[in-house]
């Protein structure tokens, strides 16, 4: 799609002005390092759903990729320095309003018949093609009309819901905050333990099973929310097995729309793998979103992880305590898996991928993320949602103490911790 990019219009050094006619959008990327700070001076806008309001200021930090759209018009200021910013009057906003349109009504057709349920969508397509921004959108444009749609994040190595290593659902009652993203009140989250499915594709099958009976559940007992329906991201692994774990999850959770972004060849598979009422649909990807390198990606993982425990601007004051290694026991799960001949008779190498490993303590724990399970006993592991997380900063050999961070006061609310297996964090602050 060809970008009009227009020349921007320097008023003073530090402030620039963006004059937006209608459907068009304002895309700029945070320098390294900086802040940029925008501002609605005319008319309406809004970033991936959400409504700026006129005269406040948003303040993005470094890296940040934004993109500020206008249906009617509008005038906006950036005070900062961005990498790029142009206005792009080529955009796919249209499409992507026109599917929130027909969820909508799938919505309105389950408020009049008891019988049906809200729609459930899932957006499907290689990494980078924007499929956590779309469902930003699509969940934002729901919450502003009154809708709490569950959003269910799937992409383990990026999710916007909780910690990378996780994946989980959370009910979505009002737009996004612009600066901050979800308000993560009481989200349901599952350990997976590795940033791809692939690292353990049986796992993260089961995991998705146990998440759609948590929706049906959910569903069943809140009539708002089996109205408003379902929005389930995923991650950009589409071929192989991760086709298969797309397949999986859209049986699990008996979706009617799948959303396939920027891929024909995984649209005509899944229209021919799918059953015929489920609706396909093929979007384009917006030019404006970005490719992330390894290291970018990375760097958001951190981030993230950074933020679950100090907040987006340091806001928060996690805690350091000490645990003694008996009051703790630690898993991992999933074995290697062993080659068939080594198995006893009726037992499958896949087997092995939701085995508990126990985790004995030492030195090599240090910088380790671990997820506190809600399970009282070990049978129930792998099947609970989690209570929070805690990074081990120091390990007393001598003492047989961890130090550990953890966002609440000790002492920890379980004592069953499952330890990520190569998602860290150096606690330098
Ligand atoms: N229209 C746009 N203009 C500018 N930046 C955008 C636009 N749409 C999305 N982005 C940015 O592009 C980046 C990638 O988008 P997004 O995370 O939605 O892709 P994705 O397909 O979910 O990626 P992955 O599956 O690889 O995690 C994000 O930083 C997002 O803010």
């Amino acid at each position: 799609m060809a970008e009009v990019k227009e020349e921007t219009q320097k008023v003073n050094p530090d402030k620039v002005e963006f004059k937006l006619e209608k459907d068009t959008e304002l895309r700029f990327e945070v320098e390294n390092g900086a802040n940029v700070v925008l501002e609605l001076s005319a008319g309406q806008a809004e970033i991936f759903g959400a409504e700026l309001t006129k005269n406040k200021k948003y303040t993005f930090s470094s890296g940040f990729k934004v993109a500020v759209f206008t249906w009617h018009g509008c005038q906006i200021n950036l005070v900062g320095k961005t990498e790029v910013a142009y206005i792009a009057k080529d955009t796919p906003m249209t499409m992507y309003l026109n599917c929130h349109t027909a969820l909508e009504q799938m919505r309105k057709k389950a408020e009049d018949d008891f019988s049906i349920r809200g729609p459930r969508v899932m957006i499907v397509g290689p990494g980078d093609v924007g499929k956590s921004t779309l469902c930003r959108l699509l969940c934002n444009y729901a919450a502003r009309l009154g809708r709490a749609p569950i959003l269910i994040d799937l992409d383990v190595g990026q999710t916007e819901i909780s910690i990378p290593g996780t994946m989980g659902a959370l009910s979505i009652d009002r737009p996004a905050d612009i600066e901050e993203g979800y308000a993560l009140n009481a989200p349901l989250i599952y350990h997976f333990g590795h940033k791809s499915p692939s690292d353990n594709l049986k796992l993260y099958n089961l995991l998705i099973t146990r998440i759609a009976e948590s929706v049906s559940l959910r569903c069943e007992s809140s009539s708002r929310a089996n109205i408003s329906g379902a929005i389930i991201n995923t991650c950009g692994w589409v071929r192989g097995g991760g086709y298969q774990a797309i397949v999986h999850a859209a049986t699990a959770f008996e979706v009617d729309v799948i959303l396939v972004m920027d891929q024909e060849r995984l649209h005509s598979e899944l229209s021919k793998d799918m059953p015929n009422f489920v609706k396909v649909v093929l979007l384009p990807k917006s030019g404006g979103v970005v490719e992330r390198s390894k290291i970018v990606r990375r760097d958001a993982r951190d981030a993230r992880i950074k933020e679950y425990f100090y907040g987006i601007r340091n806001s928060l004051y996690p805690h350091t305590f000490g645990v003694p290694y008996s009051e703790v026991t630690i898993y991992k799960i999933g074995a290697p898996a062993l080659p068939e001949a080594m198995l006893p008779l009726g037992v499958s190498a896949q087997d092995s991928r939701t085995k508990l490993v126990p985790i004995q303590p030492s030195g090599a724990l240090r910088h380790h993320i671990l997820s506190v399970s809600s399970a009282n006993s070990t049978e129930e592991i792998v099947d609970s949602n989690v209570l929070g997380f805690i990074v081990i900063t120091e390990v007393d050999i001598d003492r047989k103490i961890f130090s550990i961070l953890s966002p609440t006061p000790g002492p920890l609310p379980r004592h069953i911790l499952l330890v990520m297996d190569d998602i860290q964090f150096m606690d330098f602050k």
